[in-house]
């Protein structure tokens, strides 16, 4: 199991005692889903800022950072919509089996 698998299963956890009213005390997870989908797309939208501009400044240890506080964001995001981790690897995974994808790309690129 990667980390992220089990970030995503801890996750779930939260979730589940959310539902059940039995949330963690000082949860964070638990706070985002009891704040609910526009709380949470609004944690994407703000760490993926943060991300880009990490990656301006040329500060790779900030990068690393925030691209993890993105990751978790999301991963709340899936979970909330009902979403598994293993559905998004999937798509990954099917990705991972193409090549050359080059000029498919393109094409959108014109298209849009
Ligand atoms: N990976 C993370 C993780 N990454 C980032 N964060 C939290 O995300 C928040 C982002 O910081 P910000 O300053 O942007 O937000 P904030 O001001 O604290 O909160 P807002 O009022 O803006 O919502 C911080 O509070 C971080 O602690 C995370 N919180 C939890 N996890 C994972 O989730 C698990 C369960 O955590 P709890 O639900 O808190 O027990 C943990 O074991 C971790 O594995």
């Amino acid at each position: 199991m990667t980390v992220y698998q089990e970030i995503f299963e801890v996750i779930k956890e939260r979730k589940k005692q959310f539902e059940n009213g039995t949330a963690a005390e000082n949860s964070y997870t638990c706070y985002l889903f009891e704040k609910g989908v526009d709380k949470i797309c609004k944690k994407v939208g703000e760490e993926a800022t943060e991300t880009v501009i990490a990656a301006k400044n040329g500060d790779n240890d900030e990068l690393m950072n925030e691209i993890n506080d993105l990751l978790y964001h999301v991963m709340v995001l899936c979970a909330n919509q009902g979403l598994d981790w293993s559905d998004v690897e999937r798509v990954l995974d099917e990705r991972n089996e193409k090549i050359g994808n080059l000029k498919k790309f393109h094409e959108v690129d014109k298209n849009t």
